[in-house]
């Protein structure tokens, strides 16, 4: 070890030893998991080092090699080719299609799925989300009682020429009515090797530490997916970093942090695997008024179109256990981030 990386960890022992002034959280439960001022994003659960946790500080993600096995990977391939193939139906799940290909009269089906969205509901994709190699990292960031609020099976397609198969650059808590945002993360594992070529992340390290910033339709010329919106202004200038990964290495990062994705200059499709967590503490926000009020809007026409929802919708709420760490799922689409949330928060009190 560096002498630099040894007069860290004796900085943050002292900074960690009771008595040190400690950041307030929202409820008693995080009592035991302080952590000093100066960290304001990451907890001590003796995993990070202090090398990870100024990292994820500074930067706002950590990548980690290697975390999750082939074989899961491999079976989650073939859960998300059963359910392209529609061998298996799952509630709640929402297929998105990219929106060059959606036009395209000859795509096969299975092949214009550009994201699953939603997989909750299906016991072998929502493995992932309960992996306790994950939810290991993921205390790192939300505290012990940890909340599934997302899910997300990204295949990129191959880019049909309209530069479409790219993510513009954009904060997730944009289309997330919770806070704090400090106790939300996203993992995000490569379920192949991803690189520039075939449009791996490209995140904005540091962006975390700004506010959450106006999001709108990017003004492109080949299209956009549906609410893919992009960051309005950040500054171009701004170091930008290419996460090339392996299959099963996996990136945790912060709402806040600005990212997006290149487009897929390969043949083949590249696939990811994710679930934003939030802890349980986190409560839920009136977005009227401020720069979530465009996305919100646009579920809501979405929900009623499709759905034909109203307030009165009632969700499930299941509830599974994951060693010391408490794992909550919440059965729910995309919309309910923006509709009946503080019923499904109520309802996990309740149930304690
Ligand atoms: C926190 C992390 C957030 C991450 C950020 C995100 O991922 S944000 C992205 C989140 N996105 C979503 O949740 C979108 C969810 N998507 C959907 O609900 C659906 O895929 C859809 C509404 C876009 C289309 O569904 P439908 O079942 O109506 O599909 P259908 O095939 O009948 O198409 C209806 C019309 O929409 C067009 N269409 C289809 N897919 C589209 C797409 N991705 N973007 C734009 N338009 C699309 C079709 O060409 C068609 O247009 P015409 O009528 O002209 O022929
Ligand atoms: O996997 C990608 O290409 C980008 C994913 C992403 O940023 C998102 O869905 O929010």
């Amino acid at each position: 070890m560096s002498r630099a990386a040894d007069r860290l960890r004796v900085v943050l022992n002292h900074l960690d030893r009771p008595g040190a002034v400690r950041a307030s959280f929202t409820s008693g439960q995080n009592v035991s998991y302080h952590h000093p001022q100066a960290l304001r994003y990451t907890f001590d659960t003796d995993l990070l080092s202090p090398e990870q946790r100024i990292a994820y500080e500074e930067d706002g993600f950590i990548l980690i090699k290697n975390l999750v096995s082939e074989e899961d990977i491999d079976r989650f391939r073939a859960e998300f080719e059963r359910i392209c193939k529609r061998e298996v139906k799952v509630p709640g799940l929402v297929v998105m299609r990219d929106v060059a290909i959606a036009r395209s009269e000859f795509m096969p089906d299975q092949k214009a799925v550009s994201k699953l969205q939603d997989f909750q509901e299906d016991p072998e994709l929502f493995r992932y989300c309960a992996l306790p190699q994950i939810l290991k990292y993921v205390e790192c960031f939300t505290g012990p009682n940890i909340m599934a609020m997302h899910t997300m099976l990204i295949n990129k397609p191959p880019d049909a020429g309209k530069k479409t198969s790219r993510h513009p650059m954009h904060q997730d808590l944009h289309y997330f009515p919770f806070r704090p945002a400090d106790r939300i993360v996203c993992a995000w594992t490569a379920m192949e090797r991803v690189t520039r070529q075939n449009g791996c992340l490209v995140v904005l390290p540091g962006s975390h530490r700004g506010a959450l910033l106006e999001h709108d339709y990017p003004e492109w010329e080949g299209g956009v997916n549906k609410m893919y919106h992009g960051v309005r202004n950040y500054d171009p200038t701004h170091p930008r970093v290419h996460l090339e990964m392996e299959k099963g290495d996996t990136v945790f990062f912060h709402p806040i942090l600005i990212h997006g994705s290149g487009m897929n200059q390969t043949p083949g499709f590249r696939k990811a695997i994710s679930c934003h967590y939030a802890s349980a503490d986190c409560y839920y926000i009136d977005v009227q008024g401020t720069t979530q009020e465009n996305i919100a809007k646009e579920v809501h026409e979405l929900a009623e179109k499709k759905y034909g929802v109203d307030d009165s919708v009632t969700f499930a709420v299941r509830k599974t256990t994951g060693g010391h760490v408490r794992h909550l799922n919440f059965s729910c689409v995309f919309i309910v981030f923006f509709t009946v949330v503080r019923r499904i928060v109520y309802m996990y009190y309740l149930e304690q």
